[in-house]
């Protein structure tokens, strides 16, 4: 082996490459053994999930996933980084469990959106996805068991909140299993020969143009731009327009072969969204986990007061505290509330019990692992 220190002789430059490429022929070796290895356990593993519970074994483990994932950033001693590392094993382990049994997840689509690159970011690439045009559509889709799970946008760094996903949650029992977060980058693209001098119209949808105004207001001041119901489908538009150009992210270019122009054209690099994974499963302790609740309080002075003490009283850290209109009656509130811990702590438990004193009602969304790509 040569460190960077010791200088290769032109001459030994072959000689150099041919033993570095059977070191790395015989790890490869290796790492196949070792990868059929786990792959094997992994069908052992739904063999007794199988003997367990015949009818309707559960084989997809979130906790476990992010357990599995979180010790590979740990031990990862370099030089790839922990994420690019994880994300290896997030491919593995994908593999794996399509053998068990591969798994089916709705999106908000149509094919290309954000949404799907985070279901395939979160479940890797053996995930089988299936566009709906709503996001009801996709708690409906996963009410009926068409899917095991489906994927919804929930916040956005510079947008803020999807209020149609909070609402969705207060007529629905499904509890949420999982969160991803995805750095958002908006690329323009357009057919192959189109330059950007003759572009005369960009679509997007109204986020994403919102969110590269800065960028178009310097260099496309004259194009028109077109709102459009999302980033997939202005992809979708751009594809026979030869003087027409998209905003969007790589997966739609991939899908509808556009060429991009120009990467990264968001005005603020660290937009990101997170989305939600949900489902009908309880999720188990991981050790790093978040819980989300929807409280109802009565209309009240210090009603919010209350609901924040139960909280503070107990050490418990809130990430986030929402309010949305009830639905059920005129000005009355819920309160949509995010905090670390899972609803099986022992702190957690007496906490919901003063909590439920105070409360008209609360409705636990699900414990879930913190994202950890
Ligand atoms: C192997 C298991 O089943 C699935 C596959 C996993 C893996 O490949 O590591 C982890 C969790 C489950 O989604 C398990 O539960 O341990």
């Amino acid at each position: 082996m040569t460190d960077n220190k010791t200088p290769i002789l032109p001459g030994n430059e072959e000689a150099e490459l041919k033993k570095l490429r059977i070191e790395i022929d015989r790890l490869d070796t290796e790492m196949v053994a070792l990868i059929s290895q786990r792959a094997e356990c992994a069908m052992r593993v739904a063999a007794v999930k199988l003997q367990a519970d015949p009818g309707s074994a559960v084989f997809y483990r979130p906790e476990r996933e992010a357990q599995v994932l979180s010790q590979v950033m740990e031990r990862n001693p370099g030089p790839l980084g922990n994420e690019d590392m994880a994300r290896l094993f997030r491919e593995i382990m994908s593999a794996c469990l399509a053998l068990e049994k591969p798994l089916e997840v709705a999106y908000l689509g149509p094919e290309g959106t954000f949404t799907q690159q985070a279901a395939k970011k979160h479940f890797g690439q053996w995930v089988i996805t299936k566009p709906m045009p709503a996001i009801d559509e996709v708690f409906r889709e996963v009410e009926a068991g068409a899917v095991q799970y489906g994927v919804v946008p929930i916040e956005n760094s510079t947008e803020g909140v999807v209020n149609h996903t909070l609402d969705t949650f207060m007529s629905s029992n499904l509890k949420i299993c999982g969160e991803v977060e995805l750095r958002i980058h908006h690329h323009l693209m357009a057919g192959p020969n189109t330059r950007l001098d003759k572009i005369t119209r960009v679509y997007s949808h109204q986020q994403s143009l919102a969110q590269c105004r800065k960028w178009l207001d310097a260099h496309m001041p004259l194009a028109e731009r077109i709102a459009v119901s999302s980033n997939a489908e202005a992809a979708k538009r751009v594809k026979g327009e030869w003087s027409s150009a998209a905003i969007a992210g790589e997966m739609a270019s991939e899908l509808y072969d556009l060429e991009i122009i120009e990467t990264k054209i968001e005005d603020s690099p660290d937009n990101s969204t997170r989305f939600l994974i949900i489902g009908t499963q309880n999720v188990g302790l991981s050790g790093g986990d978040k819980t989300s609740l929807v409280v109802s309080m009565r209309n009240e002075p210090g009603a919010l007061y209350h609901l924040l003490k139960s909280f503070n009283d107990f050490g418990i850290d809130m990430t986030r505290l929402e309010s949305r209109p009830s639905l059920s009656g005129n000005w009355t509130y819920v309160f949509f509330i995010d905090f670390v811990g899972h609803i099986s702590d022992p702190t957690v438990i007496e906490a919901m019990e003063v909590l439920k004193k105070t409360a008209v009602d609360v409705k636990v969304l699900g414990s879930y692992p913190k994202g950890v790509l």
